[in-house]
């Protein structure tokens, strides 16, 4: 199995571009299924988990072309006539989800394997299910199915008890070929829904209010092809930054957007970073300095997003002072603590809370990746501990983060993928 070797120690410096947003992409891969004419979708990552719903898709009857070296997808759905997506392909991305407002739709008719257990939380879809029912939907779950019918589906009133970014989703793509006016309220805000929806509106979709908590969807008879360029990931660009930081480097992010990641950029210069935004181009310098640390607590976005807390906690691991995290969204997302604390880390974690001393120096050990963020938290850790660490079941990273490690080369680091 393969593995992340990195010797820790040296600062980083340089330039990264940085790659379409996973959580952006999955979401459109699927909406082209809404689409009767090809849709193209430009600035796609490479990434397992592009690969998986690209699988998915085919296996539902759509053609695909990836042109891996130019990042471009050409989806044609107009022959896809699959309702059935299989747990072998779904248990191993919870993003598969959300073929099920595209496919009931499109066809009236969905199976959709319930999405697998991951480590960060039981992650229900009782949201995806209530939205689809209240757009006419009638819905079963059975022998680990979600059974979904509808002759067409018509606009409702949805009303989400929380935001949920996958619902939400699922919400505005069934919504965009349903007989009549849905309203979303309590949406999700993220950058990725307003990505999906620039998409739906390219395919001739009717929406307004995108970045909002209310949307409303006007449904349209027929959605055509059309052409998207995916969004910079919000994520990997606050990995990198958070490597600069923490390395006590200068980094330039560049292809990204500052405006889609405010809290994360507010939290480091809070930890003493001079940030410089230039268009596209985002500026990290903490030459000569080390981190201070910084209090995070998780929030539906405009807050500090989930995604970003492990490797805050790296950046906590070996500021000067303490902190304390609150991780409000899932229940069960400080996997990354006991093998942060293998490096030499001081954290002490009370349920969804965890108190993080910075410590002068880590130094390096075997660790076990669990999760995909949990994964980037241990390379930042790595990149800053004294010898060598060791990251095992890298799976993980590939799923979300396109070519880390020779990024992360590229920017100085002493970094290696080996068998
Ligand atoms: C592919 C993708 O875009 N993944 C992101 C998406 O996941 P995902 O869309 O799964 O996350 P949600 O926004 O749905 O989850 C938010 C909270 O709602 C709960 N919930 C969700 C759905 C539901 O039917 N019932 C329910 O209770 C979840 O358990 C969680 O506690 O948003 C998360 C929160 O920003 C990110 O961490 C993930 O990286
Ligand atoms: C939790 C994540 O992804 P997913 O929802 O695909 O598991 C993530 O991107 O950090």
């Amino acid at each position: 199995m393969q593995k992340i070797i990195i010797q820790g120690g040296v600062p980083l410096h340089g330039d990264v571009v940085v790659s379409g947003a996973k959580n952006a992409v999955l979401p459109i891969l699927c909406a082209a299924l809404l689409a009767d004419g090809p849709v193209e979708i430009s600035n796609v990552p490479n990434l397992h988990d592009v690969a998986t719903t690209a699988r998915l898709l085919r296996e539902l009857g759509a053609d695909i072309r990836h042109d891996v070296e130019a990042s471009r997808f050409l989806i044609d759905a107009r022959e896809a006539r699959g309702h059935v997506a299989p747990y072998e392909l779904v248990r191993t991305m919870r993003a598969s989800v959300l073929v099920l407002g595209p496919l009931l739709a499109r066809h009236g008719a969905a199976e959709v394997s319930l999405p697998g257990g991951c480590a960060i939380g039981s992650r229900p879809v009782d949201l995806h299910i209530q939205a689809m029912q209240a757009l006419g939907a009638e819905v079963e779950v059975e022998h680990g199915y979600i059974k979904a019918r509808a002759q067409r589906l018509r606009g409702g009133h949805i009303e989400f008890p929380m935001p949920s970014v996958g619902a939400t989703e699922n919400a505005l793509m069934a919504a965009s070929l349903a007989a009549g006016t849905t309203i979303i309220d309590n949406a999700a805000r993220e950058p990725e829904i307003v990505d999906l929806v620039d998409c739906l509106l390219a395919m001739g979709a009717d929406i307004e209010g995108a970045g909002q908590s209310r949307i409303v969807v006007r449904g349209v008879e027929r959605l055509h092809g059309g052409h998207h360029a995916v969004v910079p990931d919000r994520i990997e660009t606050g990995t990198f930054l958070v490597a600069a930081a923490m390395t006590g480097g200068r980094v330039t992010a560049k292809a990204a957007r500052a405006d889609t990641q405010q809290a994360v950029l507010d939290k480091l210069e809070e930890a003493g970073a001079q940030l410089e935004i230039d268009g596209d181009a985002i500026t990290l310098d903490m030459q000569g300095r080390r981190p201070r640390a910084v209090d995070i607590v998780t929030e539906p976005y405009p807050g500090f997003p989930t995604d970003m807390q492990a490797q805050f906690m790296a950046l906590n691991c070996v500021a000067e002072g303490s902190a304390v995290i609150d991780e409000h969204i899932f229940e069960n997302r400080f996997m990354h603590v006991s093998e942060l604390m293998r490096l030499g880390a001081d954290i002490h974690v009370e349920g969804n809370r965890a108190r993080v001393h910075g410590v002068e120096r880590l130094t390096g050990a075997p660790v076990m990746a669990t999760d995909l963020r949990a994964s980037a938290s241990l390379i930042l850790a790595g990149l800053v501990a004294e010898g060598e660490t060791e990251i095992n079941r890298i799976y993980h990273l590939d799923r979300g983060y396109e070519q880390i490690e020779r990024k992360l080369s590229a920017l100085g680091a002493r970094i290696q993928r080996v068998d």
